[in-house]
């Protein structure tokens, strides 16, 4: 991860197969994945007769984009997450991937072993943010891999099972590059920046991807897939792998369920990009819940900022003259994200000027 590749996660149970012996409706499931908050708040499956925006790229580039442009304001505005639809990234090359990712964690554990994540290091299979020993834990495994710049690659995380996987990545990564800058242009455009203002800072597109696999818990309810977080990056766009569905958005104090139809991508804004945009597009904290009876797997593909940057309100979303965050370092930023625990919104707030 760039910016953090001096921080690990401290070792944890598998929990692919921890889910394989409490898999009874009466078995116990060990203290530290127990949440109680899983089942304690509301969930809901529309906000006032809405789902998430579905913004179609292929209507943002013809010359009527202007119905278009005003829904992908709101969207980054209100609800900081969208479907992406018509993204132009070929069926092909998002099949391919699918299927070796599903194929990479149906191996035995022994296979998937050998990608273990070093002390110190986020790449391979393993967990992210533990930080401690009494901490509560996530109801999932993960594969992460950083996928661009292509010399910033560390093959020893690359699996080679299944043969194709590694193909697969290399394709996908090249599919999405222009995708996320092309999404920034319009982004900007749409809230009356210059086209171009996120650009530079994107332009390196250091992108790692997080596989993640959550299988199933007869007992859904006392667990949780992915605690509750803001991405910490700018830009996030995740596939949902198999057709489960699991994530959900917080709106107004309530969970609301989104779901990621077969080809289409949710899109979601980070933190940095709220504090570039001074606050225009908004970062909103998510989680991910397990379904009682099937696994689910997804992939999100996070775009970071140039490394040695300073991330700051930028003056082209700073017209009315008022600065509404604090500036931080990038890397400072990640530290905080990756030594502290999920607690993205404080994180934000803690940088929001009065
Ligand atoms: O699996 C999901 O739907 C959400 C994953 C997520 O939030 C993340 O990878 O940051
Ligand atoms: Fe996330």
């Amino acid at each position: 991860m760039a910016g953090a590749r001096a921080i690990g996660s401290l070792p944890v149970p598998n929990v692919q197969e921890l889910a394989k012996t409490c898999n009874g409706p009466d078995e116990h499931i060990p203290e530290r994945y127990i949440r109680p908050e899983a089942s304690s708040e509301e969930v809901i499956s529309n906000y006032h007769g809405e789902a998430i925006p579905i913004i179609d790229l292929n209507k943002l580039l013809s010359p009527q984009s202007s119905e278009e442009c005003v829904k992908l304001r709101s969207a980054c505005q209100y609800w900081g997450f969208f479907q992406l639809i018509n993204h132009g990234v070929p069926d092909e090359v998002i099949a391919n991937l699918k299927r070796d990712i599903v194929d990479f964690f149906s191996q035995p554990l022994d296979a998937k072993k050998e990608y273990t994540q070093l002390p110190n290091s986020l790449e391979g299979y393993g967990q992210a943010l533990v930080f401690s020993e009494d901490q509560k834990l996530d109801w999932a495994d993960m594969l992460y891999l950083q996928v661009h710049p292509s010399d910033s690659r560390d093959l020893r995380f690359w699996p080679t099972s299944p043969a194709s996987f590694r193909r697969s990545l290399d394709a996908y990564s090249s599919e999405t590059k222009s995708l996320a800058l092309c999404l920034f242009e319009f982004m900007a455009k749409a809230v009356g920046a210059k086209p171009e203002s996120l650009l530079g800072i994107f332009e390196e597109q250091p992108r790692g991807l997080r596989m993640t696999y959550y299988p199933p818990c007869l007992q859904s309810d006392k667990v949780m897939g992915i605690s509750p977080h803001s991405d910490v990056v700018g830009l996030t766009l995740l596939l949902q792998v198999n057709d489960v569905q699991g994530l959900q958005i917080k709106k107004d104090g309530k969970w609301l369920s989104v779901d990621a139809p077969n080809g289409a991508f949710i899109v979601n804004i980070g933190d940095t990009l709220e504090i570039l945009s001074n606050g225009k597009f908004r970062s909103v904290e998510h989680r991910a819940v397990i379904n009682p009876n099937k696994e689910r797997i997804s992939a999100s593909l996070f775009h970071y900022p140039c490394e040695n940057m300073v991330i700051r309100p930028l003056t082209e979303f700073v017209k009315d003259g008022k600065v509404n965050y604090r500036s931080i370092s990038y890397l400072d930023f990640m530290t905080q994200f990756f030594t502290q625990q999920l607690d993205g919104k404080n994180r934000l707030e803690m940088l929001k000027l009065e």
